[in-house]
Protein backbone atom coordinates (compact mmCIF):
# COMPACT_ATOMS: atom_id res chain seq x y z
CA UNK A 1 0.00 0.00 0.00
CA UNK A 2 1.00 3.39 -1.08
CA UNK A 3 1.67 5.95 1.64
CA UNK A 4 2.77 9.49 1.80
CA UNK A 5 3.42 11.49 4.60
CA UNK A 6 2.36 14.82 4.83
CA UNK A 7 0.68 15.71 8.17
CA UNK A 8 -3.51 16.00 8.41
CA UNK A 9 -5.16 13.25 5.93
CA UNK A 10 -7.94 13.59 3.60
CA UNK A 11 -11.41 11.56 4.10
CA UNK A 12 -12.96 10.80 1.56
CA UNK A 13 -16.41 9.09 2.08
CA UNK A 14 -17.99 7.16 -0.10
CA UNK A 15 -21.47 6.84 -0.62
CA UNK A 16 -24.08 6.07 -3.67
CA UNK A 17 -20.64 7.03 -5.90
CA UNK A 18 -19.15 3.75 -5.54
CA UNK A 19 -16.64 4.36 -8.44
CA UNK A 20 -13.15 5.72 -9.38
CA UNK A 21 -13.57 7.78 -12.19
CA UNK A 22 -15.37 10.68 -12.63
CA UNK A 23 -15.76 10.93 -8.87
CA UNK A 24 -15.07 14.98 -7.65
CA UNK A 25 -14.89 13.99 -4.20
CA UNK A 26 -12.18 11.59 -4.49
CA UNK A 27 -10.10 13.52 -7.57
CA UNK A 28 -10.48 16.76 -4.94
CA UNK A 29 -9.15 14.89 -2.20
CA UNK A 30 -6.31 13.71 -4.08
CA UNK A 31 -5.63 16.95 -5.56
CA UNK A 32 -4.60 18.83 -2.21
CA UNK A 33 -1.57 16.25 -2.11
CA UNK A 34 -2.59 14.55 1.57
CA UNK A 35 -2.56 10.93 2.47
CA UNK A 36 -6.09 9.54 2.28
CA UNK A 37 -8.50 7.58 4.09
CA UNK A 38 -11.40 5.93 1.77
CA UNK A 39 -14.31 4.73 4.14
CA UNK A 40 -17.61 3.26 3.21
CA UNK A 41 -20.67 4.04 5.93
CA UNK A 42 -23.47 1.67 5.89
CA UNK A 43 -25.49 3.61 7.62
CA UNK A 44 -29.02 2.01 7.73
CA UNK A 45 -31.35 4.32 8.76
CA UNK A 46 -34.94 4.04 8.38
CA UNK A 47 -36.16 6.80 9.68
CA UNK A 48 -34.34 8.63 6.66
CA UNK A 49 -35.10 5.75 4.68
CA UNK A 50 -31.45 4.66 4.10
CA UNK A 51 -31.55 1.19 4.54
CA UNK A 52 -31.62 -0.72 1.24
CA UNK A 53 -34.36 -3.00 0.71
CA UNK A 54 -32.38 -7.04 0.42
CA UNK A 55 -32.04 -7.28 -3.70
CA UNK A 56 -30.32 -3.27 -2.99
CA UNK A 57 -28.15 -4.85 -0.85
CA UNK A 58 -26.80 -7.96 -3.06
CA UNK A 59 -25.90 -5.40 -5.29
CA UNK A 60 -24.43 -3.31 -2.78
CA UNK A 61 -22.28 -6.12 -1.79
CA UNK A 62 -20.95 -6.72 -5.07
CA UNK A 63 -20.56 -2.82 -5.99
CA UNK A 64 -18.47 -2.96 -2.66
CA UNK A 65 -16.39 -5.68 -3.66
CA UNK A 66 -15.45 -4.00 -6.66
CA UNK A 67 -14.66 -1.03 -5.69
CA UNK A 68 -12.44 -2.37 -3.09
CA UNK A 69 -10.67 -4.48 -5.63
CA UNK A 70 -9.96 -1.39 -7.86
CA UNK A 71 -9.10 0.75 -4.40
CA UNK A 72 -6.33 -1.82 -3.61
CA UNK A 73 -5.17 -2.21 -7.31
CA UNK A 74 -4.55 1.70 -7.21
CA UNK A 75 -2.53 1.12 -3.69
CA UNK A 76 -5.15 2.19 -1.57
CA UNK A 77 -8.07 0.18 0.85
CA UNK A 78 -11.54 0.86 1.64
CA UNK A 79 -12.54 0.61 4.75
CA UNK A 80 -16.27 -0.49 5.69
CA UNK A 81 -17.78 0.99 8.40
CA UNK A 82 -20.99 0.82 9.84
CA UNK A 83 -23.31 3.15 11.96
CA UNK A 84 -24.27 6.78 11.85
CA UNK A 85 -22.18 9.05 9.84
CA UNK A 86 -23.11 12.01 12.17
CA UNK A 87 -21.12 10.10 15.02
CA UNK A 88 -18.50 8.29 12.82
CA UNK A 89 -16.97 11.20 10.38
CA UNK A 90 -16.07 13.80 13.14
CA UNK A 91 -14.58 10.53 15.40
CA UNK A 92 -12.60 9.46 12.84
CA UNK A 93 -11.50 13.27 11.91
CA UNK A 94 -10.24 13.24 15.75
CA UNK A 95 -8.63 10.15 15.76
CA UNK A 96 -6.83 10.37 12.45
CA UNK A 97 -6.08 13.65 12.49
CA UNK A 98 -7.81 15.03 9.40
CA UNK A 99 -7.58 18.23 7.84
CA UNK A 100 -10.45 17.74 5.30
CA UNK A 101 -14.03 15.33 4.89
CA UNK A 102 -14.92 15.18 0.95
CA UNK A 103 -17.91 13.58 -0.27
CA UNK A 104 -20.34 13.94 -3.39
CA UNK A 105 -24.10 15.10 -2.17
CA UNK A 106 -26.72 12.57 -2.37
CA UNK A 107 -29.08 14.90 -4.22
CA UNK A 108 -31.70 13.79 -1.05
CA UNK A 109 -33.24 16.68 0.65
CA UNK A 110 -33.24 14.94 4.08
CA UNK A 111 -29.83 13.51 3.67
CA UNK A 112 -28.44 16.39 2.60
CA UNK A 113 -29.53 18.50 5.78
CA UNK A 114 -28.12 15.81 7.59
CA UNK A 115 -25.06 16.14 5.85
CA UNK A 116 -25.08 20.02 6.36
CA UNK A 117 -24.84 19.02 10.18
CA UNK A 118 -22.21 16.95 9.82
CA UNK A 119 -20.27 19.85 7.93
CA UNK A 120 -21.03 22.57 10.72
CA UNK A 121 -19.42 19.61 13.37
CA UNK A 122 -16.55 19.40 11.26
CA UNK A 123 -16.18 22.90 10.85
CA UNK A 124 -16.74 23.47 14.43
CA UNK A 125 -13.68 21.32 15.55
CA UNK A 126 -11.24 22.72 12.45
CA UNK A 127 -11.61 20.39 9.80
CA UNK A 128 -12.15 21.38 6.55
CA UNK A 129 -15.59 20.02 4.78
CA UNK A 130 -16.40 19.67 0.60
CA UNK A 131 -19.16 18.40 -0.73
CA UNK A 132 -19.57 18.22 -4.02
CA UNK A 133 -22.46 17.33 -6.80
CA UNK A 134 -21.92 14.17 -8.40
CA UNK A 135 -25.09 12.45 -8.81
CA UNK A 136 -26.74 14.63 -11.24
CA UNK A 137 -25.87 16.67 -14.12
CA UNK A 138 -28.46 19.41 -13.10
CA UNK A 139 -27.68 22.21 -10.12
CA UNK A 140 -31.68 21.57 -8.75
CA UNK A 141 -31.44 25.89 -7.48
CA UNK A 142 -30.13 27.12 -11.07
CA UNK A 143 -32.55 26.02 -13.03
CA UNK A 144 -36.29 28.02 -12.39
CA UNK A 145 -38.97 29.21 -14.53
CA UNK A 146 -39.36 32.95 -15.20
CA UNK A 147 -40.93 33.37 -12.32
CA UNK A 148 -38.08 31.88 -10.18
CA UNK A 149 -40.47 28.46 -9.33
CA UNK A 150 -39.32 25.25 -10.21
CA UNK A 151 -40.39 23.71 -13.03
CA UNK A 152 -43.28 20.53 -12.56
CA UNK A 153 -43.78 20.24 -16.02
CA UNK A 154 -40.95 17.66 -17.66
CA UNK A 155 -41.28 18.82 -21.22
CA UNK A 156 -40.33 22.40 -20.39
CA UNK A 157 -37.69 21.31 -17.42
CA UNK A 158 -35.73 19.38 -20.15
CA UNK A 159 -35.62 22.00 -22.60
CA UNK A 160 -34.78 24.62 -20.47
CA UNK A 161 -31.79 22.01 -18.74
CA UNK A 162 -30.43 21.86 -22.32
CA UNK A 163 -29.91 25.02 -23.38
CA UNK A 164 -27.28 25.21 -20.79
CA UNK A 165 -26.23 21.68 -20.35
CA UNK A 166 -22.40 21.55 -21.05
CA UNK A 167 -21.17 19.14 -18.83
CA UNK A 168 -17.57 19.13 -17.99
CA UNK A 169 -15.50 16.53 -19.37
CA UNK A 170 -15.28 13.33 -16.90
CA UNK A 171 -12.87 13.78 -14.50
CA UNK A 172 -10.13 10.65 -15.31
CA UNK A 173 -9.62 7.66 -12.86
CA UNK A 174 -6.79 8.13 -10.31
CA UNK A 175 -3.67 5.99 -11.28
CA UNK A 176 -2.63 5.95 -7.69
CA UNK A 177 -4.21 6.75 -4.06
CA UNK A 178 -1.30 7.51 -1.44
CA UNK A 179 -2.75 5.92 1.91
CA UNK A 180 -2.72 7.72 5.57
CA UNK A 181 -0.22 5.41 7.56
CA UNK A 182 -2.99 4.17 10.15
CA UNK A 183 -6.74 3.46 8.95
CA UNK A 184 -9.49 2.70 10.46
CA UNK A 185 -9.91 -1.17 11.02
CA UNK A 186 -12.78 -1.38 9.16
CA UNK A 187 -15.06 -4.41 8.76
CA UNK A 188 -14.76 -7.50 6.18
CA UNK A 189 -17.54 -7.37 3.79
CA UNK A 190 -18.70 -10.74 4.43
CA UNK A 191 -19.87 -9.82 7.67
CA UNK A 192 -21.84 -7.92 6.91
CA UNK A 193 -24.04 -10.55 4.80
CA UNK A 194 -25.43 -8.53 1.96
CA UNK A 195 -26.27 -11.30 0.08
CA UNK A 196 -28.80 -14.21 0.67
CA UNK A 197 -27.98 -17.60 1.60
CA UNK A 198 -30.31 -20.57 3.19
CA UNK A 199 -31.75 -20.39 0.38
CA UNK A 200 -30.01 -17.74 -1.89
CA UNK A 201 -32.89 -17.10 -3.67
CA UNK A 202 -30.41 -13.93 -5.58
CA UNK A 203 -29.41 -16.87 -7.81
CA UNK A 204 -31.15 -15.52 -10.73
CA UNK A 205 -28.99 -12.25 -10.29
CA UNK A 206 -25.32 -13.52 -10.60
CA UNK A 207 -25.60 -14.59 -14.32
CA UNK A 208 -27.55 -11.40 -15.27
CA UNK A 209 -25.38 -8.52 -13.93
CA UNK A 210 -22.18 -7.73 -12.97
CA UNK A 211 -22.09 -4.81 -10.24
CA UNK A 212 -19.41 -1.97 -10.33
CA UNK A 213 -17.54 0.06 -11.96
CA UNK A 214 -16.33 -2.25 -14.69
CA UNK A 215 -19.73 -3.94 -15.48
CA UNK A 216 -21.08 -0.31 -15.66
CA UNK A 217 -19.02 0.18 -18.49
CA UNK A 218 -18.93 -2.64 -20.33
CA UNK A 219 -23.00 -2.37 -19.96
CA UNK A 220 -23.08 0.90 -21.66
CA UNK A 221 -20.70 0.14 -24.13
CA UNK A 222 -22.41 -2.86 -25.24
CA UNK A 223 -25.84 -0.67 -25.31
CA UNK A 224 -24.10 1.71 -27.58
CA UNK A 225 -22.86 -0.77 -30.19
CA UNK A 226 -25.93 -2.67 -29.80
CA UNK A 227 -29.33 -0.86 -29.20
CA UNK A 228 -29.20 2.55 -28.91
CA UNK A 229 -29.77 2.75 -32.67
CA UNK A 230 -33.19 1.28 -32.14
CA UNK A 231 -33.96 2.45 -29.03
CA UNK A 232 -36.45 5.04 -30.14
CA UNK A 233 -38.54 1.62 -30.34
CA UNK A 234 -36.52 -0.86 -28.93
CA UNK A 235 -37.20 0.61 -25.31
CA UNK A 236 -40.72 -0.51 -25.31
CA UNK A 237 -40.27 -4.31 -26.19
CA UNK A 238 -39.71 -5.90 -22.89
CA UNK A 239 -39.21 -9.47 -25.32
CA UNK A 240 -35.78 -7.79 -26.49
CA UNK A 241 -32.70 -6.69 -24.96
CA UNK A 242 -33.52 -2.65 -26.02
CA UNK A 243 -32.26 -0.31 -23.41
CA UNK A 244 -29.50 0.30 -21.52
CA UNK A 245 -29.74 -2.12 -18.11
CA UNK A 246 -28.09 0.96 -16.43
CA UNK A 247 -30.51 1.80 -13.50
CA UNK A 248 -28.80 0.07 -11.27
CA UNK A 249 -24.97 1.09 -12.07
CA UNK A 250 -26.34 4.66 -12.19
CA UNK A 251 -28.40 4.17 -8.92
CA UNK A 252 -25.04 2.70 -6.92
CA UNK A 253 -23.23 5.67 -8.55
CA UNK A 254 -20.63 3.22 -10.42
CA UNK A 255 -21.25 5.32 -13.12
CA UNK A 256 -22.53 8.82 -13.31
CA UNK A 257 -24.31 10.50 -15.64
CA UNK A 258 -22.11 12.62 -16.98
CA UNK A 259 -20.08 9.88 -18.33
CA UNK A 260 -23.32 8.73 -19.96
CA UNK A 261 -23.93 12.03 -21.46
CA UNK A 262 -20.63 11.69 -22.93
CA UNK A 263 -20.21 8.61 -23.92
CA UNK A 264 -23.43 9.29 -26.26
CA UNK A 265 -22.43 12.34 -27.56
CA UNK A 266 -19.23 10.47 -28.47
CA UNK A 267 -21.54 8.26 -30.08
CA UNK A 268 -23.29 10.94 -32.02
CA UNK A 269 -20.07 12.93 -33.28
CA UNK A 270 -18.95 9.21 -35.07
CA UNK A 271 -22.75 9.79 -37.18
CA UNK A 272 -25.10 7.99 -34.46
CA UNK A 273 -28.86 8.14 -35.18
CA UNK A 274 -29.73 11.36 -33.86
CA UNK A 275 -33.74 10.75 -32.73
CA UNK A 276 -32.50 7.71 -30.93
CA UNK A 277 -29.88 9.10 -28.85
CA UNK A 278 -32.30 12.28 -28.00
CA UNK A 279 -34.34 9.90 -26.66
CA UNK A 280 -32.01 7.70 -24.63
CA UNK A 281 -30.65 10.95 -23.12
CA UNK A 282 -34.65 12.30 -22.30
CA UNK A 283 -34.82 9.15 -20.25
CA UNK A 284 -31.20 10.56 -18.34
CA UNK A 285 -33.41 13.98 -17.87
CA UNK A 286 -36.58 11.89 -16.63
CA UNK A 287 -34.14 10.55 -13.59
CA UNK A 288 -32.92 14.56 -13.60
CA UNK A 289 -36.50 15.20 -12.87
CA UNK A 290 -37.04 12.94 -10.31
CA UNK A 291 -34.07 14.25 -7.97
CA UNK A 292 -35.14 18.20 -9.22
CA UNK A 293 -38.79 17.32 -7.55
CA UNK A 294 -37.55 15.54 -4.78
CA UNK A 295 -35.28 18.51 -4.01
CA UNK A 296 -37.72 21.16 -4.30
CA UNK A 297 -40.88 19.46 -3.12
CA UNK A 298 -38.68 17.09 -0.28
CA UNK A 299 -42.10 15.37 0.71
CA UNK A 300 -42.88 13.81 -2.65
CA UNK A 301 -41.92 10.46 -1.01
CA UNK A 302 -45.09 10.32 1.27
CA UNK A 303 -47.47 12.80 -0.07
CA UNK A 304 -49.57 13.46 -3.26
CA UNK A 305 -48.25 16.27 -5.40
CA UNK A 306 -51.58 16.67 -6.49
CA UNK A 307 -52.78 17.55 -3.12
CA UNK A 308 -56.64 16.79 -5.03
CA UNK A 309 -55.65 13.20 -4.68
CA UNK A 310 -55.70 13.79 -0.94
CA UNK A 311 -59.19 13.03 -1.54
CA UNK A 312 -58.91 9.89 -3.51
CA UNK A 313 -60.64 6.89 -1.77
CA UNK A 314 -57.67 4.11 -2.04
CA UNK A 315 -59.12 0.45 -1.09
CA UNK A 316 -57.41 -1.47 1.85
CA UNK A 317 -57.36 -4.56 -0.46
CA UNK A 318 -54.66 -7.14 1.15
CA UNK A 319 -55.58 -10.13 -0.86
CA UNK A 320 -55.38 -8.18 -4.01
CA UNK A 321 -51.55 -6.88 -3.03
CA UNK A 322 -50.33 -9.69 -2.22
CA UNK A 323 -51.65 -11.36 -4.90
CA UNK A 324 -49.38 -8.68 -6.81
CA UNK A 325 -46.70 -9.21 -5.20
CA UNK A 326 -46.62 -12.72 -5.77
CA UNK A 327 -47.15 -12.34 -9.44
CA UNK A 328 -50.19 -14.58 -9.16
CA UNK A 329 -53.06 -11.74 -10.40
CA UNK A 330 -54.39 -13.89 -13.53
CA UNK A 331 -53.11 -10.86 -15.45
CA UNK A 332 -50.11 -12.41 -17.55
CA UNK A 333 -48.30 -8.95 -18.33
CA UNK A 334 -48.62 -7.95 -14.67
CA UNK A 335 -47.40 -11.10 -13.33
CA UNK A 336 -44.87 -11.82 -16.02
CA UNK A 337 -43.26 -7.95 -14.93
CA UNK A 338 -42.99 -9.15 -11.05
CA UNK A 339 -41.93 -12.16 -11.51
CA UNK A 340 -39.39 -11.02 -13.59
CA UNK A 341 -38.37 -8.65 -10.66
CA UNK A 342 -38.45 -12.11 -8.50
CA UNK A 343 -36.16 -13.43 -10.69
CA UNK A 344 -33.66 -10.26 -11.60
CA UNK A 345 -34.45 -7.65 -9.50
CA UNK A 346 -34.93 -5.80 -12.30
CA UNK A 347 -38.33 -5.10 -14.14
CA UNK A 348 -38.60 -3.60 -17.65
CA UNK A 349 -39.89 0.26 -18.01
CA UNK A 350 -43.15 -0.43 -19.79
CA UNK A 351 -44.24 -3.55 -17.54
CA UNK A 352 -43.52 -1.28 -14.75
CA UNK A 353 -45.91 0.95 -16.25
CA UNK A 354 -48.30 -1.92 -16.76
CA UNK A 355 -47.98 -3.35 -13.49
CA UNK A 356 -47.79 -0.15 -11.71
CA UNK A 357 -51.09 1.00 -13.40
CA UNK A 358 -52.70 -2.45 -12.39
CA UNK A 359 -52.17 -1.71 -8.73
CA UNK A 360 -53.11 2.01 -8.31
CA UNK A 361 -56.00 1.23 -10.86
CA UNK A 362 -57.56 -1.63 -11.25
CA UNK A 363 -57.03 -2.71 -7.66
CA UNK A 364 -56.95 0.73 -6.29
CA UNK A 365 -54.38 0.34 -4.16
CA UNK A 366 -52.56 3.61 -2.65
CA UNK A 367 -49.38 4.11 -4.86
CA UNK A 368 -47.21 4.37 -1.70
CA UNK A 369 -47.92 0.48 -1.13
CA UNK A 370 -46.33 -0.48 -4.68
CA UNK A 371 -44.00 2.30 -3.94
CA UNK A 372 -42.14 0.10 -1.26
CA UNK A 373 -42.64 -2.88 -2.52
CA UNK A 374 -40.48 -1.86 -5.55
CA UNK A 375 -37.86 -0.55 -3.13
CA UNK A 376 -38.20 -4.00 -1.19
CA UNK A 377 -37.55 -5.73 -4.41
CA UNK A 378 -35.57 -3.91 -6.59
CA UNK A 379 -31.87 -3.86 -7.47
CA UNK A 380 -32.18 -0.24 -9.11
CA UNK A 381 -34.40 0.91 -6.30
CA UNK A 382 -34.00 4.85 -6.23
CA UNK A 383 -35.85 6.82 -3.80
CA UNK A 384 -36.08 9.52 -5.99
CA UNK A 385 -37.12 7.76 -9.44
CA UNK A 386 -39.29 5.55 -7.83
CA UNK A 387 -41.20 7.81 -6.00
CA UNK A 388 -41.67 10.34 -9.12
CA UNK A 389 -42.67 7.17 -11.02
CA UNK A 390 -45.10 6.22 -8.60
CA UNK A 391 -46.99 9.26 -8.71
CA UNK A 392 -46.66 9.61 -12.33
CA UNK A 393 -48.62 6.85 -12.70
CA UNK A 394 -50.63 7.03 -9.82
CA UNK A 395 -52.09 10.58 -11.72
CA UNK A 396 -50.97 12.58 -8.46
CA UNK A 397 -47.60 13.49 -9.73
CA UNK A 398 -46.29 16.21 -11.41
CA UNK A 399 -46.64 16.02 -15.18
CA UNK A 400 -48.34 12.79 -14.27
CA UNK A 401 -49.96 10.68 -16.87
CA UNK A 402 -54.12 11.34 -16.47
CA UNK A 403 -55.82 9.51 -13.83
CA UNK A 404 -58.67 8.79 -16.51
CA UNK A 405 -55.60 7.23 -18.85
CA UNK A 406 -55.88 3.67 -17.37
CA UNK A 407 -53.45 1.04 -19.11
CA UNK A 408 -55.42 -2.35 -20.14
CA UNK A 409 -52.34 -5.14 -19.23
CA UNK A 410 -54.14 -6.66 -22.19
CA UNK A 411 -53.57 -4.43 -25.27
CA UNK A 412 -50.41 -3.12 -23.57
CA UNK A 413 -49.52 -6.72 -24.24
CA UNK A 414 -50.76 -7.86 -27.45
CA UNK A 415 -49.07 -4.11 -28.80
CA UNK A 416 -45.17 -4.72 -26.81
CA UNK A 417 -45.03 -8.04 -26.51
CA UNK A 418 -46.22 -9.25 -29.67
CA UNK A 419 -45.20 -12.62 -30.24
CA UNK A 420 -45.60 -13.59 -26.17
CA UNK A 421 -42.46 -14.29 -25.55
CA UNK A 422 -41.76 -12.21 -22.74
CA UNK A 423 -45.03 -13.72 -21.07
CA UNK A 424 -43.71 -17.21 -22.17
CA UNK A 425 -40.96 -16.21 -20.11
CA UNK A 426 -41.80 -15.51 -16.81
CA UNK A 427 -45.42 -17.43 -16.96
CA UNK A 428 -44.33 -20.81 -18.15
CA UNK A 429 -47.96 -21.93 -17.34
CA UNK A 430 -48.89 -20.09 -20.13
CA UNK A 431 -46.12 -20.85 -22.17
CA UNK A 432 -48.28 -23.58 -24.22
CA UNK A 433 -51.41 -21.46 -25.16
CA UNK A 434 -51.62 -19.99 -28.48
CA UNK A 435 -50.72 -16.21 -29.04
CA UNK A 436 -54.17 -14.95 -29.18
CA UNK A 437 -54.88 -16.35 -25.98
CA UNK A 438 -51.66 -15.85 -23.78
CA UNK A 439 -52.55 -12.08 -22.62
CA UNK A 440 -55.96 -13.27 -21.89
CA UNK A 441 -56.01 -16.92 -21.18
CA UNK A 442 -59.64 -16.92 -19.48
CA UNK A 443 -61.08 -15.67 -22.50
CA UNK A 444 -59.68 -18.99 -24.23
CA UNK A 445 -62.51 -21.58 -24.74
CA UNK A 446 -61.79 -24.75 -22.09
CA UNK A 447 -60.95 -27.22 -25.10
CA UNK A 448 -57.89 -24.58 -26.06
CA UNK A 449 -56.78 -24.74 -22.06
CA UNK A 450 -56.84 -28.36 -21.80
CA UNK A 451 -54.95 -28.83 -25.11
CA UNK A 452 -52.01 -26.05 -23.39
CA UNK A 453 -52.17 -27.86 -19.88
CA UNK A 454 -53.59 -24.83 -18.26
CA UNK A 455 -56.31 -25.24 -15.67
CA UNK A 456 -57.26 -22.09 -14.36
CA UNK A 457 -57.93 -21.14 -10.56
CA UNK A 458 -55.54 -24.81 -10.06
CA UNK A 459 -52.13 -23.96 -12.54
CA UNK A 460 -52.69 -20.56 -12.75
CA UNK A 461 -55.24 -18.02 -11.23
CA UNK A 462 -58.69 -16.72 -12.50
CA UNK A 463 -58.17 -12.63 -12.94
CA UNK A 464 -58.19 -11.18 -9.33
CA UNK A 465 -60.25 -8.46 -11.01
CA UNK A 466 -62.41 -7.95 -13.84
CA UNK A 467 -60.46 -5.43 -16.05
CA UNK A 468 -63.57 -3.39 -17.33
CA UNK A 469 -65.01 -2.80 -13.79
CA UNK A 470 -61.62 -2.47 -12.27
CA UNK A 471 -61.31 0.30 -14.92
CA UNK A 472 -65.19 1.87 -14.32
CA UNK A 473 -64.79 1.48 -10.10
CA UNK A 474 -61.52 3.79 -11.14
CA UNK A 475 -62.87 6.29 -13.36
CA UNK A 476 -65.97 6.67 -10.53
CA UNK A 477 -63.53 7.14 -7.77
CA UNK A 478 -62.08 9.51 -9.87
CA UNK A 479 -65.07 11.40 -10.83
CA UNK A 480 -65.96 11.49 -6.82
CA UNK A 481 -62.57 12.72 -5.97
CA UNK A 482 -62.38 15.69 -8.43
CA UNK A 483 -66.33 16.33 -6.95
CA UNK A 484 -64.60 16.07 -3.02
CA UNK A 485 -61.72 18.15 -3.95
CA UNK A 486 -63.78 20.79 -5.57
CA UNK A 487 -66.29 20.91 -2.70
CA UNK A 488 -63.24 21.52 -0.21
CA UNK A 489 -62.31 24.43 0.69
CA UNK A 490 -57.99 25.32 0.43
CA UNK A 491 -56.49 24.96 3.56
C1 LIG B 1 -43.58 2.55 -11.17
C2 LIG B 1 -42.14 2.78 -11.61
C3 LIG B 1 -41.13 2.71 -10.66
C4 LIG B 1 -39.80 2.94 -11.05
N1 LIG B 1 -38.81 2.84 -10.10
C5 LIG B 1 -37.52 3.07 -10.46
C6 LIG B 1 -36.46 2.98 -9.51
O1 LIG B 1 -36.69 2.73 -8.32
N2 LIG B 1 -35.19 3.18 -9.95
C7 LIG B 1 -34.91 3.49 -11.24
O2 LIG B 1 -33.72 3.66 -11.58
N3 LIG B 1 -35.88 3.61 -12.15
C8 LIG B 1 -37.18 3.40 -11.82
N4 LIG B 1 -38.17 3.52 -12.75
C9 LIG B 1 -37.84 4.08 -14.07
C10 LIG B 1 -37.48 3.07 -15.16
O3 LIG B 1 -38.41 2.05 -15.21
C11 LIG B 1 -36.08 2.48 -14.99
O4 LIG B 1 -35.14 3.50 -14.78
C12 LIG B 1 -35.68 1.71 -16.24
O5 LIG B 1 -36.57 0.67 -16.49
C13 LIG B 1 -34.28 1.15 -16.06
O6 LIG B 1 -33.92 0.40 -17.17
P1 LIG B 1 -32.75 0.86 -18.12
O7 LIG B 1 -31.57 1.25 -17.33
O8 LIG B 1 -32.58 -0.21 -19.13
O9 LIG B 1 -33.40 2.16 -18.79
P2 LIG B 1 -33.02 2.94 -20.11
O10 LIG B 1 -34.24 3.00 -20.95
O11 LIG B 1 -31.80 2.41 -20.75
O12 LIG B 1 -32.77 4.43 -19.58
C14 LIG B 1 -31.48 4.90 -19.17
C15 LIG B 1 -31.55 5.46 -17.78
O13 LIG B 1 -32.46 6.55 -17.73
C16 LIG B 1 -33.15 6.55 -16.48
N5 LIG B 1 -34.58 6.33 -16.72
C17 LIG B 1 -35.15 5.55 -17.68
N6 LIG B 1 -36.49 5.64 -17.62
C18 LIG B 1 -36.77 6.48 -16.61
C19 LIG B 1 -37.99 6.98 -16.04
N7 LIG B 1 -39.18 6.63 -16.53
N8 LIG B 1 -37.91 7.83 -15.00
C20 LIG B 1 -36.71 8.20 -14.50
N9 LIG B 1 -35.52 7.77 -14.99
C21 LIG B 1 -35.56 6.92 -16.03
C22 LIG B 1 -32.58 5.40 -15.66
O14 LIG B 1 -31.54 5.90 -14.85
C23 LIG B 1 -32.06 4.48 -16.74
O15 LIG B 1 -31.03 3.63 -16.29
C24 LIG B 1 -39.50 3.28 -12.40
C25 LIG B 1 -40.54 3.34 -13.32
C26 LIG B 1 -41.84 3.09 -12.94
C27 LIG B 1 -42.94 3.18 -13.96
Amino acid sequence: MATISATGAALVWFRRDLRLADNPALHAAIETGRPLILVFIDQRDRALGTAPGEAADWWLHGSLASLARDITAAGGRLSLLRGDPAELIPGLAREHGIAEVFWNRSGEPGIDVRDRTIAATLQGSGTKPHAFAGTTLINPDALLTGSGTPYKVFGAFWRAALRDLAPRPSLPVPQRLPMAATLPAGAALEDWRLRPANPDWAQGFHDRWQPGEAGAAQRLERFLDDALDDYADGRDRPDKPGTSMLSPHLGFGEISPRQVWHSVQARLAAGTGFQAAERFLAEIGWREFAYYLLHHFDDLRTANFNRNFDHFSWRSDADGLAAWQAGQTGIPMVDAGVRQLWATGWMHNRVRMVCASFLVKHLRCDWRDGMAWFEHTLIDADRAVNAASWQWVAGSGADAAPYFRIFNPVRQGERFDPEGRYVQQWVPELARLPLRWIHQPWKAPAITRQTAGLKLGAGYPFPVCDLAAGRDAALAAYKDMKTVSSDTPPD
